[in-house]
């Protein structure tokens, strides 16, 4: 049985909402997907200012956060009735909506008083009202409720999606975090491990908007100028992020606003083109770091596949392929698929996992006690539930 799913996600970066329209066939290791359309629809800049300040611990109030989730929610169906149109495909058609949401803070490990918990928002009833679909949100907290970290979760559908039994491959995603998936050639689901490399784009990004008034650093163009201070990127990769064995995951909490304003202050005397490279660096050699100390003990990697919207900057890259010399470094366009979708359509499928009551998470990638059936299921406004579900797979 074939059905449509849209996926939503609106990651680390809060570039905007990714979109992506999947046909879908199956469920489990059988599933087969068709990417009928992507479309990333970017915030303008007075959303992206009030997000980045419900991140921010001290810019955030209850009441901001509370309004935010709806207005995210309007957000995110208005991104699902887009993407449907620019398709010609009918709202009505679609099966069901996988929405990631935005996360607004992550505690991956109990800190103090700091339960160990994680907040994505962008209420799924607005968006189930507003299409009428049924959506699945909240991936993460039941992974987290089975004591793993709630991330990684793209993985699952990693394995589903690029195994092959030929290579051992690594799926290194540099999205605002960098976060990698070690796929080997006679992978079982359970074999595949994935953790949070540490930083992806957040803290070139956040340079580029101080110095440049730019929100990224085009192909890397103004690392390319700068000249990068090794013994900086020598400190910064011994903090305990980098020695912490996996599973660990990681966010804006630990790379986002606060550190980059620490390393401004404390390196008056470098030019923003210096500082931009070294952090281009400090990303490409905590990706390499984290290889060499953690993945290439366990399995030789054949390929590492890069994506996610760093994969766009030629510096990194370069970078990366000169502190991994012995690895075939490449682009995910460059096996043909698209680096911008990939974690749109992971949550459309891993939608599909939940309303046909498959476990989704992986435990060796989470930290999970178990596998787990992921997200929380809204029902739309007014229609008959049990066919609902029924039309949305409701049987195993
Ligand atoms: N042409 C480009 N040149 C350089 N960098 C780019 C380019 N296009 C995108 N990027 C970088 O990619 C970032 C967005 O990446 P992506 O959409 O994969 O992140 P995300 O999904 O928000 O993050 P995460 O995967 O951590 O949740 C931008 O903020 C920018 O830093
Ligand atoms: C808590 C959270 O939102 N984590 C994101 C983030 O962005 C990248 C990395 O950090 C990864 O751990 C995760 O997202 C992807 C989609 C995942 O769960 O696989």
């Amino acid at each position: 049985m074939e059905r449509l799913a849209v996926g939503l996600m609106s990651g680390t970066s809060v570039d905007g909402i990714d979109a992506a329209l999947v046909k879908i066939k199956g469920h489990g290791e059988n599933t087969e997907i068709e990417l009928l359309h992507y479309s990333t629809y970017s915030y303008n800049e007075e959303m992206k200012k009030s997000i980045l300040a419900a991140m921010d611990p001290a810019n955030s109030t209850v009441a901001a956060i509370c309004s935010l989730n709806f207005k995210l929610g309007k957000q995110f169906a208005e991104a699902v009735k887009r993407v449907c149109m620019e398709a010609d495909v009918p709202l009505a058609e679609i099966d069901v909506i996988g929405s990631h949401g935005q996360t607004i803070y992550h505690i991956p490990q109990q800190e103090g008083d700091l339960e160990k918990s994680t907040l994505q928002i962008g209420e799924p009833a607005i968006i189930s009202y507003e299409t009428g679909s049924v959506v699945v949100s909240n991936f993460r907290t039941m992974d987290m409720a089975a004591g793993g970290e709630g991330a990684p979760l793209v993985p699952y559908t990693e394995y589903i999606l690029y195994r092959n039994p030929e290579k051992n491959r690594a799926l290194q995603n540099i999205g605002g975090i960098g976060n990698v998936t070690v796929i080997q050639k006679d992978a079982a689901m359970d074999d595949v491990f994935a953790f949070d490399t540490g930083p992806g784009n957040m803290i070139m990004d956040e340079l580029c908007k101080h110095f440049k008034g730019i929100s990224y650093d085009p192909k890397g163009k103004i690392a390319a100028e700068g000249n990068v201070q090794h013994e900086l990127v020598d400190h910064w990769l011994s903090m305990d992020y980098f020695l912490k064995e996996p599973p660990k995951s990681t966010g804006r909490e630990l790379f986002g606003a606060d550190f980059t304003s620490r390393i401004i202050q404390e390196n008056p005397h470098l030019s923003p083109e210096d500082l931009i490279a070294t952090a281009t660096y400090f990303t490409a050699a905590s990706i390499a770091k984290s290889c060499r100390d953690f993945v290439f003990p366990k399995t030789p990697i054949d390929e590492l596949i890069v994506g996610g919207g760093g994969s766009y900057n030629q510096t990194l890259l370069a970078m990366l392929k000169e502190l991994l010399p012995e690895v075939m470094v490449m682009t995910q366009e460059e096996i043909g698929l698209s680096s911008e979708a990939k974690e749109a359509v992971a949550f459309a499928l891993l939608a599909n996992e939940t309303i046909h009551q498959q476990c989704s998470n992986i435990p060796n990638a989470t930290g999970a006690s178990k596998p787990v059936i992921l997200g929380n299921i809204t029902l739309p406004p007014n229609g008959d539930a049990k066919n609902i579900l029924q039309k949305a797979g409701n049987h195993r």
